[in-house]
């Protein structure tokens, strides 16, 4: 097993190139944010955004317009429930789908579509509601470069392991047969990719709050948008996203999403000139 290191996101958070613009750094498109839980995905999409993607648009309930341009005005909005979720997917080069998106008639119609028109070269990350529903459905995985984010309760769901069950090895031998990577969150996070595991030694219960998880996937879809290999870029995000949660819990009891979203600017600039 091999660990996540700052070494390891310093390979490939580098100082940006003068020629470049905003396409430059990734099109992410969020898809997620029912009526219950818009702060899903609005955190996703600030998490995306404060971690360096260059256009961030998000497909959620047309109820989260206002909030979503009041907290995020660098965010594009789209209806999920409208045609023009396709023609948004057709235009990114990483999805997020998942992060509060619910796991009712709706939420699955809206992943079903997701599915239906990602590309294979196109990155998806599949997170919370999403893997819910893909589990409780039987839906076939979706041809295209796949990252999985459960947590705990969401890899029993899609791995048939329990809890107690959930060893590394049972859960390295669950994540051969799901295609992609596979981001086994918990206190302990694991990456499984291809035959490697790497394990996540930083991140602390500070982060155990509602929301830390739906900023994972900003993260690693900015990383994936601008950063190259995929492997390193989703490994340095894991990193990067708790590494920076500890940073804001030296002076905080919680880290509060919101915290360690505001953070990251600061931390990538520091990475990328180290
Ligand atoms: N502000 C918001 O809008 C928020 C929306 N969220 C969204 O809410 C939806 C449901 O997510 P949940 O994770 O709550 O729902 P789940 O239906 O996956 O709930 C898991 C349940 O298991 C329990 N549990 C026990 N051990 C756990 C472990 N190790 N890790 C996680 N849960 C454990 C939790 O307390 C929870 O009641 C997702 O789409 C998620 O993205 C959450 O991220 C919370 C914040
Ligand atoms: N005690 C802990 N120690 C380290 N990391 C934690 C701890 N509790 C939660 N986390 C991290 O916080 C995130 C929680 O994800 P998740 O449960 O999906 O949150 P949410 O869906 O509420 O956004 C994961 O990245 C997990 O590794
Ligand atoms: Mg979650």
């Amino acid at each position: 097993m091999k660990q996540l290191t700052e070494q390891l996101a310093q390979a490939i958070v580098r100082p940006r190139q003068r020629n470049t613009y905003k396409g430059s750094f990734g099109k992410i498109l969020i898809v997620g944010g029912n009526a219950q839980f818009g702060g899903a995905a609005i955190m996703s999409a600030s998490a995306a955004v404060y971690a360096g993607a260059g256009l961030v648009s998000v497909a959620t309930d047309p109820v989260n317009r206002s909030a979503l341009h009041a907290r995020l005005p660098e965010a594009m909005i789209l209806n999920a429930a409208s045609s023009a979720l396709e023609t948004a997917i057709r235009q990114a080069t990483v999805i997020v789908v998942g992060p509060g998106l619910g796991t009712d008639n709706a939420a699955l119609a809206i992943l079903k579509r997701v599915f239906a028109a990602v590309e294979q070269t196109q990155v998806l990350i599949i997170d919370g509601s999403a893997i819910t529903l893909v589990a409780a459905h039987h839906l076939d995985y979706p041809n295209a470069q796949l990252i999985w984010t459960p947590h705990q309760v969401e890899w029993q769901r899609l791995s048939g392991l329990a809890l107690p069950d959930q060893t590394v090895t049972a859960s390295q031998q669950a994540a051969r047969r799901i295609p992609g990577i596979v981001v086994a969150k918990s206190s302990q996070t694991h990456v499984f990719v291809g035959d490697d595991v790497y394990e996540n030694m930083a991140g602390g219960p500070a982060m155990a709050t509602g929301g830390s998880g739906d900023t994972l996937t900003g993260i690693i879809a900015a990383f994936a948008g601008q950063f190259q290999p995929l492997k390193q870029a989703v490994l340095a995000a894991v990193f990067v996203h708790s590494h920076v949660a500890d940073i804001v819990a030296m002076n905080s009891y919680v880290a509060l999403p919101t915290m360690v979203i505001r953070e990251l600017p600061a931390y990538l600039k520091q990475l990328s000139e180290s």
